[in-house]
């Protein structure tokens, strides 16, 4: 099994409407509700995909107790560590209109310390039975920043890989524990390279520790910098939806290519695939299958030359 670990577990509220009115009232056409993070979304499109994934992290409070209720309500196993305080929500406006969508984000729980170690022990126990473990999303308060860097180490003393999707220091630095894979887009591998080059980036991010890099760049597909070589994999057209969860479905795609030891240019093929149809999908976590299998042929992937 797949175990995703979602340490900021979050109940996603999506709001869909033409266009915001700002300093205005806004009515919404369609309002959903569900449990999310970026790991539980990873998780979901594993499941959908039919590879079994276990959910950790830690939730609170009673969004932590909706956030639990409806990943049993879809069939999907959870270890989440309860806490004592609030698990965060988080609010996607999609304008239909222009084609945008605007996240806020509530900060979420204080973990305790006491609460970090329970974690801990936790994931002592869930690591070593996966084939793989992805790590997702912020950090809430109180768990230390290099919490990533310390669950990267305790998985690889047990030979599983580990995929990381994160920003600012919760990625820096988290590189030299060797994550198997990370997946920052363009404005998190420029936060933590300084550099707008994703290539340039990419490959800085594997000199610092990690084994491959997997940028995402939006309309331009993905760009991979592994030890088998570097490719750029591209949609064959530019998709309007909502965005929130594409990177996750990406994550999914490239962690199932991971475990099976898919080539690498496959392994991209569907992640670009999978991250398009996921913008298909009105909710983060869901995609749209019948266009994942329409665009997964369409995918162009091309080697990169890193000297250039
Ligand atoms: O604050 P984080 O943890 O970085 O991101 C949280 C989040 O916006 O990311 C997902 C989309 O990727 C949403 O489902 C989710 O709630």
């Amino acid at each position: 099994m797949i175990l995703t670990v979602t340490l900021n577990a979050a109940l996603d509220v999506t709001y869909q409407l033409d266009r915001i009115q700002r300093r205005g009232s806004n009515r919404v056409r369609t309002a959903a509700q569900r449990a999310g993070g970026k790991g539980v979304n990873v998780s979901r499109v594993l499941d959908a995909l039919g590879r079994p994934t276990v959910i950790t992290g830690l939730a609170g409070g009673r969004n932590g107790l909706t956030v639990r209720a409806d990943l049993a309500a879809a069939g999907l196993r959870e270890q989440l560590l309860t806490i004592e305080q609030e698990s965060r929500r988080t609010v996607a406006v999609v304008e239909e209109a222009e084609g945008d969508t605007t996240i806020f984000l509530e900060p979420g729980p204080v973990v305790s310390a006491t609460e970090w170690r329970g974690f801990l022990d936790l994931y002592r126990e869930l690591a070593p039975t996966a084939s793989a473990v992805v790590l997702s999303g912020s950090l809430p308060l109180g768990v230390p920043r290099d919490a990533y860097g310390v669950l990267i180490g305790l998985a690889r003393i047990h030979g599983v890989p580990v995929v990381l999707d994160a920003d600012g220091a919760a990625l820096s630095d988290s590189l030299a524990a060797g994550p198997a894979l990370v997946k920052p887009n363009a404005a998190e591998l420029e936060r933590a390279t300084g550099t707008g080059d994703p290539l340039a980036g990419a490959l800085a991010l594997r000199a610092a520790g990690a084994r491959a890099v997997v940028a995402s760049l939006g309309p331009a597909g993905l760009l991979a910098c592994t030890p088998e070589g570097s490719w750029q994999a591209r949609p064959p057209e530019r998709i309007a939806g909502n965005p929130t969860g594409a990177g996750d479905a990406a994550v999914a795609a490239l962690t199932a290519g991971l475990v099976a030891g898919t080539p690498w240019p496959e392994r991209l093929r569907r992640a670009v695939a999978l991250s398009a149809a996921a913008v298909l999908s009105p909710l983060a976590g869901g995609f749209d299958a019948a266009a994942y299998r329409r665009l997964l042929p369409l995918v162009s992937v091309r080697a990169v030359h890193e000297g250039i």
